[in-house]
């Protein structure tokens, strides 16, 4: 039988991605499929950012291809390519910035920023280009989290700001513009505003991924940002305790309520393990991330300990997925960034700027 590319398909049909869990064939990712003679080569483009990953991939479909008899090489190329996801009804994509995630908590103090900044290294750290937006205006903790605290943005025009820039990351937050010490006692729709500045007046620069650090709650200024701002979906991050599983059953019916969709829940200080025996400990309960998504039908992404280490790590200026990468922990924020990034890209492509103008000719 001779080797055809027919053949091919039909072996990488039968290869799974472990990350998405689907196979090569089906989730479109085969490209540029040429056969030589008995030489076949390929380039599997991935819709998730997967530096870590691509090894694997090629590895697995590498195995595939070589055991159809005939095939004397085989040459792969693994890539991946992010594209822009449809928004909200209504709301317009962002020049510079393909993909919106909002990471939000019904209640304050459960982790929120310090997820945030985590997942966005652990982003970036498998090859995207990601901005963090601290939209958190009454406690902005992102510069202080990034070590860059005390920082001013650059204009060039005098009307957009350059933003901020660290660990590979792009950066805004009120606290570069402000003195953080004092009290910001703005009403909501001054708030609002303030916000809406921050995201639109920056020069974003071709980010995949823009994850917005929402403000605590579900009040007014919450509900005004998840509808006016273009937001691809929307992570959940909540404490095992009743109170804050309450406040997150808030966050998610607010999102749901504006059309924007939950792409899952990060569940934080879900366990405490003694630095000194390893004995771990509940301390806020056990099972409450678990049982939330299984109400909602929504992903549970993953489990963070409350652990000493992300705390001084992220106090410092040096979170954890920065200080050591390798470590467990950041393994634990790296696969809960690859699964958000998986679902974006599961999820309906922008197709708002491709439609074709259409024009009414009276005649
Ligand atoms: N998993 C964890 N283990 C230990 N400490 C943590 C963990 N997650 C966050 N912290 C610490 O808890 C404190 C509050 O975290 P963070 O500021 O991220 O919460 P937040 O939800 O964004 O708060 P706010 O609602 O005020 O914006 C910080 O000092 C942070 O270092």
């Amino acid at each position: 039988m001779s080797l055809t590319p027919e053949l091919v398909t039909a072996a990488l049909k039968n290869v799974v991605d472990p990350n998405t869990g689907r196979d090569f064939v089906s989730s479109r990712c085969i490209r540029e499929l040429a056969l030589e003679g008995s030489a076949v080569r390929f380039v599997v483009e991935l819709g998730y950012p997967a530096n870590s990953q691509h090894q694997i991939v090629r590895d697995l479909c590498e195995k595939a291809v070589a055991a159809i008899e005939g095939v004397a090489s085989v040459k792969i190329e693994v890539r991946s390519k992010i594209v822009a996801h449809a928004v909200q009804q209504g709301a317009k994509l962002l020049p510079g910035v393909k993909n919106i995630i909002a990471v939000a908590s019904g209640k304050g103090g459960v982790g929120k920023s310090t997820t945030t900044v985590n997942l966005a290294l652990a982003l970036a750290a498998e090859g995207a280009r990601v901005g963090i937006l601290d939209a958190d205006i009454y406690g902005p903790s992102q510069p202080q989290m990034l070590g860059i605290a005390g920082q001013r943005p650059e204009s060039h025009d005098g009307k957009r700001m350059e933003p901020m820039q660290a660990y590979g990351l792009q950066a805004m937050s009120i606290g570069f513009l402000v003195d953080v010490e004092t009290p910001m006692v703005w009403r909501g729709p001054m708030a609002t505003q303030a916000l809406n500045q921050l995201l639109k007046d920056t020069n974003w620069q071709d980010l995949d991924y823009l994850l917005i650090d929402m403000p605590p709650g579900t009040g007014d200024i919450q509900l005004t940002l998840s509808q006016s701002v273009p937001v691809t979906g929307a992570v959940i991050v909540t404490t095992p305790q009743d109170i804050a599983l309450l406040d997150a059953r808030k966050g998610i019916k607010m999102f749901e309520k504006v059309g924007v969709p939950i792409v899952g829940v990060v569940e934080n200080m879900s366990i405490h393990i003694c630095s000194k025996c390893g004995h771990e400990e509940p301390i806020f309960g056990t099972g409450g991330g678990e049982k939330l998504c299984s109400d909602y039908g929504i992903p549970f992404l993953g489990a963070l300990p409350l652990d000493l280490q992300i705390r001084t790590e992220v106090d410092d200026g040096r979170p954890t997925v920065v200080s050591d990468p390798e470590g467990r922990i950041s393994g634990i924020y790296k696969g809960i960034a690859r699964q958000v990034a998986v679902r974006i890209a599961e999820k309906a492509k922008d197709m708002t700027h491709k439609f074709p103008n259409i024009v009414i000719q009276n005649t």
